[in-house]
């Protein structure tokens, strides 16, 4: 089954548009989006929350989003939020009120986690701080659904890993499904199960993480050796002044049938970087 399901979502702001988004998230894992500052990845979170008009289909835990299912996902967003003119205790009491399924018990738990003190206005917290009062909040809703715009930015290492920690624990039961829009492309290598691409307002691929780090790799050779290659295996082509590298697919069947060329293994950033800066053969 799948938490969410997006189908030719298209939306326009001047010259920059949402070109036939189509993609699903499957329930009970967690999907990494992807792409370059301005790709999108906003603009489709938004249109799956219904906060933009859009065109399309989306259809968020079962079905056409409205209140009823808004109190089921959790939302954390670079922008705005509550007050900034609360405490940390006075946004849970406004939470609780808000939300039906409300638990100050975790919520009171997450604060004594993240170290946030209970008393001080969120106004004079850090950057970091705002981040985990935000997660603490859309957690504590107890949602079937977490949606989150680039929720660890900001962050130090020791806290994201532990926010990274919360986060697969929450997908733990496989009825729970995390949507996490992200530039930290190692933090997606540690929890994503699936990872979707965005570049210019398209999905330039949709796959499994584990299916697209072991399937694709660094050709590391010469012009000469590059021109032996069939094109079928050859993604993108980055020439440096003496050097020329290419984002192949199909790397193990690659590898036996030219077991005298290197292939490295490849990251989600060099994934993204051949897309974006690389040449099609
Ligand atoms: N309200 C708006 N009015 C006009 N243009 C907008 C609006 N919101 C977004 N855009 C434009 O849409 C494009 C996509 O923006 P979006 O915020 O979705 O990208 P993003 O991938 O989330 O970027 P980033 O990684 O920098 O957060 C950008 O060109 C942006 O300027």
């Amino acid at each position: 089954m799948n938490a969410i399901e997006i189908k030719n979502l298209c939306k326009s702001y001047g010259d920059f548009s949402l070109d036939n988004v189509s993609f699903n998230v499957e329930q009970g894992s967690i999907m990494g989006l992807i792409g370059e500052n301005g790709s999108g990845k906003t603009t489709i979170i938004k249109s799956i929350l219904s906060i933009i008009k859009h065109d399309g289909e989306i259809s968020v835990l079962g079905g056409e989003i409205d209140e009823d299912i808004k109190q089921k996902i959790g939302v954390v967003f670079d922008d705005a939020f509550i007050s900034n003119y609360l405490t940390v205790k006075e946004v849970g009491k406004v939470l609780s009120g808000i939300y039906k399924n409300w638990d100050m018990e975790y919520y009171n738990y997450l604060l004594g986690e993240f170290k946030l003190p209970e008393d001080k206005m969120i106004k004079n917290f850090s950057k970091g701080m705002v981040v985990k009062i935000k997660i603490a909040c859309a957690l504590s809703s107890r949602p079937k659904l977490l949606i989150l715009d680039e929720p660890t930015s900001g962050l130090d290492p020791v806290i994201r890993d532990e926010i990274l920690d919360i986060f697969y624990d929450f997908i733990e039961d496989e009825e729970h499904t995390i949507l996490i829009s992200s530039h930290i492309t190692s933090d997606l290598e540690k929890i994503a199960d699936y990872i979707t691409f965005i570049d210019n307002g398209k999905v330039l691929l949709s796959k499994g993480k584990d299916e697209l780090i072991e399937d694709y790799g660094v050709l590391k050779c010469s012009e000469e050796d590059l021109k032996t290659v069939d094109k079928a295996y050859i993604e993108r082509v980055r020439r440096e002044k003496y050097s020329v590298e290419a984002l192949i697919n199909n790397k193990d069947k690659f590898k036996s049938n030219y077991p005298n060329l290197i292939v490295d293994r490849v990251n989600i950033d060099e994934i993204m970087v051949f897309y974006i800066k690389g040449v099609i053969m």
